[in-house]
C-alpha cells in the first residue's frame, strides 16, 4: 500500500525528512529476499540474517518513557526502525537525535547514535509507519475509564492505523499491558476485519514490557527473561526470534497470547496486593509501637518472605491500573484484589489522619508535658467513609485549620516525572479539606498548578516556616534540601527515606509510632523495594 510522503515526514525545519533525517530501509536486500517473518516455511537462519541485516523494517507505535527505549534498542538490533508518535514535539525531538525522556541512563546517547546512523527515525502519522514496516510494536498507554474499566481506545487507534498498512507475512507485537484475552479476541480480529486480510496471513503476539523507568535499557536488554505468547504457534515463533536478538537474557515462549497477557497483569496485581499488605502492617506497627520497616526487613531475611514497603499510596499508570484489568473484565469473585485497591487508595487519607494524630501528640507534649496522646489514634474498623477499614475514621472537615503544611514530592515515585494516579493529589486535597494551607515542592515537575497548593521552590520552602512537612516522594534532588535552614518542625516522611540526622526536626513515618529526634530510621531499615 504505497503512500505519498506527508507533512509528518518533514523535519523541524519543514523540509522533507528524507532530505535531512535518515532514509528508510537499507539498500542491498539479503539474497534470500526476506523482508517479513510470519512464514512457517521460511528458514529461521535466513530470517535472523534479514532481521539484523536491516531488511525487515520495524515500526514502534508510541515513543514515550517505554516506547523510545524500545525503539532505540530495536534500532540497534535491526538498523531499520521507524517510530510513530502523535505528539509532534516527540517526533521533532527524536528526529533531532534527542531523547525527551529524562532519567534513563544511556538513552540520550543511544537515541543520538541511532538517529545519526540512520537506523531510527520518527513520524507523526502511524499509518506512514504501518505502510513501511513488517514488524509492528505497539507500546502506547492503556488507561481506565471513569468506571475503572479498561480503556483501550489508544491501542484500537494504533491497530486501525496498522490495518491500513499491514501485509501478509507481517507480525504485530503488543507491549502495552492489556487485559488478558485482548490480543486473541480484540486485536487480531480487528486487524483482519479492517485490513481485509485473512486472519492466518499475519501474526499477533503479546510480549510484555517488564521494565521500570530509570533502568529501561538494562531491563529491556538483560534484566529479566522476555515473555512472548502468540495467538498461534507461528506468531510465538516470530516473537521468539525477534526478542531473542533484543535481550541477552532468555526468551520464554508461553502457551498463547492470553497466558502472556495474564503473566504481565498477575505480576502487577501481585505487587499491588503486596503493597496493600505492607500498608496494613504499617497500621499494626503504629499500634504496636514498633518500626514496621525493621520488622519487614527482618521478616524478609527468609527466602519466602517478600513483603514490600508501606507508603502514602500507589500511583503511576501501571500498578493501580492492572487490577482493574481483572476486576472489570472477568466475572470472577476477587475480594483480595478489590480490597487491596481500596486499602492502597485509602493511604493518602490515612497519611493525613496520621498527621492529625501526630500534631495532636506534639501539642499535648508541648503544652501539658504529659504523656503523649496515642499517636496511633487514627480510627480503626470500617465506617461508611472508610469502607476498607483503612483507619481513616477521622472527619476530613477538622483538625488542620490554620495548619501550614509543606508537601515535598508529588510524582508517583522518585526520579520519574509522571503524575498519573499519583497519591499526592488526594493527599493534598485531604489536607486542604481539613483546613490546612499547603505549599508544594517538586523539582522534577515544571507545572504544579494542578495541585490544590501553592508551588514553591526548595529554597523558598527552606526559608519558610511550617507546622508540618509531608515528604510524599523522596526524589534524589531533595538531598540538597536545606533542612537546617527550616524552622524545626514535624516531618511525616511517608517512605521513611529522608535523612534528618543532626537536625531538630521531629520525624515520623507511616508505620513507626515514635518520633525520631534526628536519629534517623533504625539500622537495617530496607530501601523501598524496587
Ligand atoms: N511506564 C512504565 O513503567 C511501563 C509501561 N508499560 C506499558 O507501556 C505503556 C506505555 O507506557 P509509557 O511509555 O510509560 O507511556 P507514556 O505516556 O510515557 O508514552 C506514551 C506515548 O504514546 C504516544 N501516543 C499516544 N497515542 C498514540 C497513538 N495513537 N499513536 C502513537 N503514539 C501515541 C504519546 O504521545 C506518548 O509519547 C503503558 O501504558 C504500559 O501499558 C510497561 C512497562 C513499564
Ligand atoms: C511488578 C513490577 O515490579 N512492576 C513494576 C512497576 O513499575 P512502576 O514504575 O509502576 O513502579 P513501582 O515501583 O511498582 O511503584 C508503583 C507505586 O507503588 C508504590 N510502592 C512501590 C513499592 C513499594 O514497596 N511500596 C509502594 O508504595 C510507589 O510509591 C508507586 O507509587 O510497573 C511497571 C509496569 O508494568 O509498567 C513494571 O514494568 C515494573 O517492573
Amino acid at each position: 500500500m504505497e503512500r505519498t510522503p506527508d507533512s509528518s515526514t518533514t523535519d523541524s525545519t519543514g523540509s522533507p525528512a528524507s532530505e535531512t533525517a535518515p532514509t528508510t530501509p537499507s539498500e542491498g536486500r539479503d539474497e534470500a529476499g526476506v523482508d517479513r517473518l510470519y512464514d512457517a516455511s521460511a528458514d529461521t537462519a535466513d530470517q535472523r540474517r534479514a532481521l539484523v541485516g536491516g531488511d525487515v523494517p520495524v515500526a514502534v507505535y508510541g515513543l514515550g518513557k517505554m516506547g523510545l527505549p524500545v525503539a532505540s534498542v530495536l534500532a540497534s538490533v535491526t538498523g531499520n526502525v521507524v517510530g510513530a508518535d502523535v505528539d509532534p514535539d516527540v517526533v521533532e525531538s527524536v528526529n533531532a537525535g534527542e531523547s525527551h525522556v529524562r532519567g534513563e541512563p544511556g538513552l540520550d546517547g543511544l537515541v543520538a547514535d541511532r538517529v545519526d546512523d540512520g537506523s531510527l527515525r520518527a513520524v507523526s502519522d502511524p499509518e506512514v509507519a504501518a505502510d513501511e514496516a513488517s514488524i509492528h510494536v505497539v507500546i502506547v498507554p492503556t488507561l481506565l475509564t471513569e468506571e475503572n474499566e479498561g480503556d483501550l481506545s489508544i491501542v484500537d487507534a494504533v491497530v486501525d492505523a496498522i490495518a491500513t498498512g499491514i501485509d501478509p507475512g507481517d507480525a504485530v507485537f503488543v507491549e502495552s499491558t492489556v487485559p488478558p484475552g485482548t490480543c486473541a479476541d480484540r486485536i487480531a480480529p480487528r486487524l483482519a476485519e479492517r485490513s481485509g486480510l485473512d486472519r492466518a496471513a499475519f501474526g499477533v503476539a503479546f510480549c510484555p514490557e517488564r521494565t521500570a523507568s530509570g533502568r529501561a535499557l538494562r531491563d529491556i536488554t538483560e534484566s529479566y527473561p522476555k515473555i512472548v505468547g502468540g495467538v498461534d504457534a507461528e506468531s510465538t515463533r516470530v516473537a521468539d526470534l525477534v526478542y531473542g536478538e533484543v535481550t541477552d537474557n532468555d526468551v520464554i515462549p508461553v502457551r498463547d497470547a492470553t497466558t502472556a497477557e495474564a503473566t504481565k497483569v498477575f505480576g502487577g496485581v501481585y505487587r499491588d496486593v503486596n503493597i496493600a499488605l505492607a500498608n496494613e502492617f504499617a497500621r499494626y506497627a503504629d499500634s504496636m509501637g514498633i518500626d514496621v520497616r525493621e520488622a519487614i526487613a527482618a521478616s524478609n531475611t527468609q527466602p519466602y518472605s517478600h513483603v514490600l514497603s508501606p507508603g502514602p499510596g500507589v500511583g503511576g499508570h501501571c500498578i493501580p491500573v492492572y487490577p482493574h484489568f481483572l476486576l472489570s473484565e472477568f466475572a470472577v469473585e476477587s475480594p483480595l484484589v478489590r480490597i487491596s485497591r481500596l486499602v492502597n487508595d485509602g493511604m493518602p487519607t490515612h497519611a493525613v489522619d496520621r498527621l492529625r494524630s501526630i500534631l495532636r501528640t506534639e501539642a499535648d507534649v508541648s503544652t501539658v508535658n504529659g504523656p503523649a496522646a496515642d499517636a496511633s489514634a487514627a480510627g480503626e474498623g470500617t465506617t461508611d467513609r472508610d469502607p476498607a477499614g483503612t483507619g481513616s475514621s477521622e472527619s476530613s472537615a477538622s483538625g488542620l485549620d490554620g495548619v501550614r503544611v509543606l508537601v515535598l514530592g508529588v510524582t508517583y515515585r522518585p526520579g520519574v516525572n509522571e503524575l498519573r494516579n499519583s497519591p499526592s493529589y488526594e493527599l493534598i486535597e485531604e489536607l486542604s479539606r481539613g483546613g490546612a494551607t499547603v505549599d508544594v515542592c517538586d523539582p522534577l515537575v515544571g507545572d504544579l498548578t494542578g495541585f490544590a497548593a501553592t508551588p514553591v521552590s526548595m529554597a523558598e520552602a527552606a526559608g519558610s516556616a511550617y507546622d508540618a512537612v509531608v515528604a510524599v516522594t523522596p526524589h534524589e534532588e531533595f538531598s540538597a534540601f536545606d533542612w537546617d535552614a527550616l524552622e524545626p518542625t514535624v516531618v511525616l516522611d511517608c517512605h521513611d527515606a529522608v535523612d534528618l540526622d543532626g537536625t531538630d526536626h521531629r520525624e515520623y513515618t507511616l508505620g513507626r509510632a515514635i518520633a525520631l529526634d534526628g536519629e534517623g530510621p533504625p539500622a537495617g531499615s530496607p530501601d523501598m523495594d524496587r
